[in-house]
């Protein structure tokens, strides 16, 4: 495991996941053929599907397209091909300032985000900005109660906990009370995600692109992806009720190694059960926050920007998964904290 310098010319990937039908394609026609400024580049597994051939301009070598609004396209086997298709992307880096990659219906979306942690070149050039999972209004309830599956692995549902951002696609298909039933679920499941609505994907690029950092208001829409004070701190019934999240907040700060430390062994050790954690973090002796982005057992913490002067330097870290033992796991990162203080 590496701890990051910080490089803010690093790429932003977005891992966009979601069910069998939610309209990941559809929102990623969306994203290749309107006009909405970004210029983004879009890995997608499902060549076939999308009708694109009007708007292609063939500049390109064979397998990476340049779109008439500006966004690249490839089409690939994601779970081979992914790295290598990274890398030639990655020579025409000034084309483009995100990446998307699609990840297909059934899959997990971890294996697809471990690929950004483990290829040093790729790690280099890219970071892992967040997961988006997309969810049809109409059809993710029948998923999320899905009796066969209830407390094993249900993919409709690792998909919604794994996320930082859930856009509810298919609104025109649902009624308002459907709505905010469906809105509920997704919170039992997931209480720090923020939850977008769309029709034929249409949503906000700025409310699921850059959200780790790359926005003016960085420090806020962190604090906000992690914040688990707001209303939203309810304790539904959750269709798979093992899986849940805890938080921390600490005042004082951490030293690094000793962090880095537990973690790597707390992760390892839990593969299985950890989800998901993620953290913005004050690490004794440095003036920049540090963000914590891990997916099972993979670990990226890297320094970000210095606090501003007129913000309160804190920690807070969530951990989601299965079997989460709140009072060991504070005082391990009690026992992280420096004595020397900030
Ligand atoms: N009514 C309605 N239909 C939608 C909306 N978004 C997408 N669809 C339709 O839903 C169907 C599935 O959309 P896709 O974009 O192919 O879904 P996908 O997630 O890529 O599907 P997979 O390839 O199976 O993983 C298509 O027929 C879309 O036209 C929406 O907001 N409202």
């Amino acid at each position: 495991m590496q701890v990051y310098e910080a490089q803010n010319s690093k790429i932003p990937v977005t891992i966009l996941t979601g069910f069998l039908g939610a309209g990941k394609t559809t929102l990623l026609n969306y994203i290749l053929t309107e006009r909405h400024g970004h210029r983004i580049a879009v890995i997608e597994n499902e060549f076939g599907e999308i009708d694109v051939d009007s708007d292609l301009v063939l500049a390109s070598d064979e397998e990476i397209f340049q779109m008439k609004n500006g966004c690249i396209c490839c089409f690939v086997d994601v779970r081979n091909d992914l790295i290598q298709v990274m890398k030639k992307l990655l020579a025409q880096k000034d084309k483009f300032d995100h990446v998307i990659v699609e990840t297909s219906g059934l899959a997990d979306p971890t294996p697809v985000a471990t690929s950004f942690f483990i290829d040093p070149e790729v790690t280099d050039a890219v970071q892992l900005d967040a997961i988006v999972a997309l969810v049809d209004a109409k059809h993710i309830g029948q998923h999320l109660h899905d009796k066969e599956l209830d407390g094993s692995s249900n993919q409709a549902v690792d998909q919604i906990v794994a996320a930082d951002r859930v856009i509810i696609n298919k609104i025109d298909l649902a009624n308002e009370d459907e709505l905010a039933l469906l809105e509920t679920d997704i919170r039992g499941l997931n209480q720090t995600a923020g939850i977008l609505r769309a029709e034929y994907g249409k949503v906000d690029l700025g409310g699921i692109l850059g959200i780790s950092g790359f926005t003016p208001s960085y420090v806020e829409e962190r604090a906000k992806l992690l914040d688990l004070d707001g209303h939203h701190h309810h304790h539904h019934h959750s269709h798979d009720p093992s899986v849940t999240s805890v938080s921390f907040t600490f005042d004082q700060p951490f030293n690094q190694d000793r962090l880095l430390t537990f973690l790597k062994r707390h992760l390892s050790e839990n593969s299985e059960t950890a989800f998901r954690t993620k953290g913005i973090l004050w690490m004794a002796g440095d003036e920049r926050f540090f963000v914590l982005q891990a997916v099972h057992e993979l670990i990226d913490l890297r320094p970000d920007h210095p606090w501003r002067a007129d913000e309160a330097k804190q920690s807070r870290i969530v951990f989601i998964g299965r079997k989460l033992d709140k009072a060991a796991l504070e005082a391990e990162l009690r026992n992280c904290l420096s004595e020397s203080g900030g």
